[in-house]
């Protein structure tokens, strides 16, 4: 279970939310949702741990991310804005690297799962936008922790990808994980939650 409490987040001076309390449960998918520079990256990065609150705290299975914040790294999987994942390396050597003790035939698995089979080999700098995006996904098919952190999943993904994520973060919560991210795409989910950020009057 996440508890975000009370958070507050400012950035260069502009109050992006107060006093958002929220908890996402196992099984639960949460949609961030609110307009271009809203705040909702802001939001997750605090949730991943990798930014602080003005105010406010997370909390991880009932413990603050301070105390527990190695547990929290072994449950989290997070996926930012950027591709998140090294440039230089293979895609395969990627999730070698993300994921050291993954199976070498879960790899190739993943790999194909998102449609790189055939491109396994090739510098991740050298594939498309959404070649690159989707090395980065396939990160979600060896992933064993419980809460996904997902800002803009979708983005530069074909129509096949998206039904395909879908259906993964589904799978994802059906099997007691949870799910937290941001789209400005319509989601084909049954049962997400939405969390909306409010755009502030300066
Ligand atoms: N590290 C930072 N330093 C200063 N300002 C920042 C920082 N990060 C974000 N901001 C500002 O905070 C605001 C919210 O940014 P954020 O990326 O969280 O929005 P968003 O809702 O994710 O937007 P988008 O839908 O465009 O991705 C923006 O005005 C941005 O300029």
């Amino acid at each position: 279970m996440l508890d975000a409490i009370n958070l507050s987040c400012i950035r260069d001076d502009r109050e992006l939310f107060r006093g958002l309390s929220f908890t996402v449960l196992p099984g639960e998918m949460v949609q961030i949702a609110g307009k271009n520079g809203a705040g909702k990256t802001s939001l997750l990065r605090i949730l991943a741990g990798l930014a602080q609150a003005e105010e406010g705290e997370v909390k991880w299975q009932g413990e603050g991310l301070p105390r527990i914040r190695y547990q929290y790294h072994q449950d989290l999987l997070w996926l930012g804005h950027q591709a998140g994942i090294k440039t230089v390396l293979t895609a395969y050597e990627n999730l070698r690297f993300y994921h050291p003790h993954s199976a070498e035939s879960l790899r190739w698995q993943a790999l194909t799962e998102v449609g790189l089979a055939g491109f396994e080999d090739i510098a991740v700098n050298q594939l498309s936008a959404g070649q690159q995006r989707r090395v980065a996904l396939a990160r979600l098919w060896l992933s064993t922790q419980k809460l996904w952190i997902l800002d803009e999943p979708f983005t530069a993904i074909d129509a096949t990808g998206v039904t395909k994520l879908t259906r993964k973060l589904t799978q994802h919560t059906e099997n007691g994980g949870m799910v937290i991210l941001t789209t400005h795409q319509p989601l084909a989910v049954d049962n997400v939650r939405q969390i909306h950020l409010q755009e502030k009057l300066a």
